[in-house]
C-alpha cells in the first residue's frame, strides 16, 4: 500500500512574527520545517514524502530535508492552505498513491503513533483526522472581551493532522472546491460533500506553532524528551622526526611530528571519541579502520565531522566539548583560540560550547619525558530519550 504525504509550509507565518516563516525557523538548534519531515522519513510506512513551499524558500527547504529519506522535489504553494494542499495533491496525482496524509509543516511534533492510527482509520473509513476533545468551557464573546454565552462543549473536537484519505477521493474534491479557499482543513471538504470523517484521537503534544509564544512552550517540550549524556575520549601519539604538529586542527612548527596513521592529531581524536562514547557508537578505530589505505595521511576533521553529523542524524546536539592535550612541549596556550575556532567550526556549534586546556606532567612519564602527547576530551550531548 502506497501511503503518500503532503506538507504544507507554504504559509507566511505572520502570527508567529520574527524575520523568518515560522517554519524555518530553529526549535534546540534544528528548524521546525526539518523536525515534520523527519517525523514522516522515519515512519516505516510513509512511502513519499511532498512539501509545498513558498517561492523563493527552496533554499531554505534544502536545508531543512537535507539527508532525509523519501522526500520528492518541492512545489510551490498558493494563497492561502487550501489551494497549498491543491498543488502538493496535484503533484502526486501521477504517483497514484492508495491514501494520503496532509500535515502542517508548522506540527514538528506528531507522534509516530498518531500517524499509524490516522494510516489506519483512513484505510478503514476513507477519512479521518487526528483531533482532541476539548476539555476547557466555551465562551462565545459579543462585540469586546465580554461573554455573550457558553457553547456546550459536548462532543466537541479540535481539528489537527495529519488529516489522512483515499487520495482519489481526496483530490477530486479539492479540485470541486478549489473556489471557494475558505476550508481551514481538509476534513471540511468531506463535510461539504457529506461524507463522514473518523475522530482519532491525537496526542495533546502535536501542536501548531502559531504564536511567538509557542516557541518557548515547543523548546520546553522537547527538552523534556531528551536525555543529557557524557561521552569521554582519550588518544595517544608518539613523536617522530618532522617539523611541525597537529593539534585540534591547527599546525604548530616543532622540533618533531607525531606519528600516527592519519595526520595524528592526538586532540580531535580524542574528542572524536568522546562523541562516539556519548552515542554509544563505537570508537574511532571502527569508523575509519587504520587498515585502509584510504584513511593514510587523511585530516582528523574527516572524523570529528563523521562524529558530529551523527550526532545531528540521531537528532541530537552536542552541548559543550572539553578537551585538554597533555605535553610538556610545544606551547599550546598561544594556538589556544585557533583551536577552539577550528573545532567549533567543524563541530557547527558555537565557540563558547568548546574548550581547549593544556597541562603538563611534571616531566614525568612518557609525556614528561617528550616521547609523546596525549589528549582527553569530554563532551555531553543530548539526545532524544530512548
Ligand atoms: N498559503 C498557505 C498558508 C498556510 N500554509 C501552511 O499551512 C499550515 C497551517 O497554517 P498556519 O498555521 O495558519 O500557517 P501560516 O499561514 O504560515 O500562519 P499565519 O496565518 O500566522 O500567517 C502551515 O504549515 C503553513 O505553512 C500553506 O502551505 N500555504
Ligand atoms: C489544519 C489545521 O491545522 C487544523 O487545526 C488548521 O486549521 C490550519 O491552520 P489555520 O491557522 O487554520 O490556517
Amino acid at each position: 500500500m502506497k501511503v503518500a504525504v503532503v506538507i504544507v509550509a507554504a504559509g507566511k507565518g505572520v502570527r508567529a512574527g520574527g524575520e523568518l516563516p515560522k517554519q524555518y525557523r530553529s526549535i534546540v538548534g534544528e528548524p521546525v520545517l526539518r523536525r515534520t519531515l523527519r517525523a514522516f522519513a522515519d515512519h516505516p510506512r510513509i512511502t513519499s514524502i511532498l512539501a509545498v513551499i513558498a517561492e523563493g524558500q527552496e533554499d531554505r527547504f534544502a536545508d531543512a530535508a537535507s539527508g532525509l529519506p523519501k522526500i520528492a522535489p518541492p512545489v510551490p504553494g498558493g494563497a492561502e492552505r487550501q489551494a497549498s494542499v491543491l498543488r502538493g495533491l496535484e503533484a502526486l496525482a501521477r504517483e497514484e498513491p492508495d491514501i494520503v496524509l496532509i500535515h502542517d509543516g508548522a506540527r514538528p511534533f506528531v507522534s509516530s503513533a498518531t500517524i499509524d492510527r490516522v494510516i489506519d482509520a483512513a484505510r478503514r473509513d476513507s477519512g479521518a483526522i487526528a483531533a482532541l476533545p476539548v476539555s476547557d468551557t466555551l465562551k462565545r464573546a459579543g462585540d469586546g472581551p465580554v461573554i455573550s454565552g457558553t457553547v456546550p462543549r459536548d462532543r466537541l473536537w479540535r481539528a489537527q493532522t495529519p488529516q489522512g484519505f483515499r487520495f482519489e477521493e481526496i483530490l477530486d474534491l479539492h479540485r470541486q472546491f478549489s473556489e471557494r479557499e475558505d476550508m481551514t482543513d481538509d476534513a471540511s471538504l468531506f463535510e461539504a460533500a457529506g461524507r463522514p470523517v473518523t475522530l482519532v484521537e491525537d496526542d495533546p503534544t502535536n501542536i501548531k506553532i502559531t504564536r511567538p509564544e509557542d516557541f518557548a512552550l515547543a523548546e520546553r517540550l522537547l527538552e523534556s524528551a531528551m536525555e543529557t549524556r557524557v561521552g569521554q575520549g582519550f588518544d595517544v601519539h608518539a613523536f617522530e622526526d618532522g617539523d611541525h604538529v597537529t593539534l585540534c586542527g591547527v599546525d604548530i612548527p616543532h622540533t618533531q611530528k607525531l606519528r600516527g596513521h592519519s595526520d595524528a592529531d592526538v586532540g580531535m581524536h580524542a574528542l572524536t571519541d568522546a562523541i562516539y562514547g556519548a552515542l554509544a557508537e563505537g570508537d574511532i578505530g571502527q569508523h575509519f579502520p587504520p587498515s585502509d589505505e584510504q584513511w593514510r595521511g587523511a585530516p582528523s576533521e574527516v572524523f570529528l565531522r563523521h562524529a558530529a553529523e551523527l550526532v545531528k542524524k540521531r537528532g541530537g546536539r552536542i552541548l559543550h566539548t572539553d578537551v585538554t592535550l597533555i605535553c610538556e612541549a610545544p606551547k599550546v596556550g598561544p594556538h589556544r583560540e585557533a583551536m577552539r575556532g577550528a573545532l567549533a567550526e567543524i563541530m557547527g556549534i558555537s565557540l563558547d560550547r568548546v574548550a581547549v586546556k593544556a597541562t603538563t606532567t611534571e616531566k614525568l612519564g612518557f609525556t614528561g619525558r617528550g616521547e609523546g602527547i596525549a589528549a582527553q576530551a569530554l563532551v555531553t550531548v543530548t539526545l532524544p530519550a530512548s
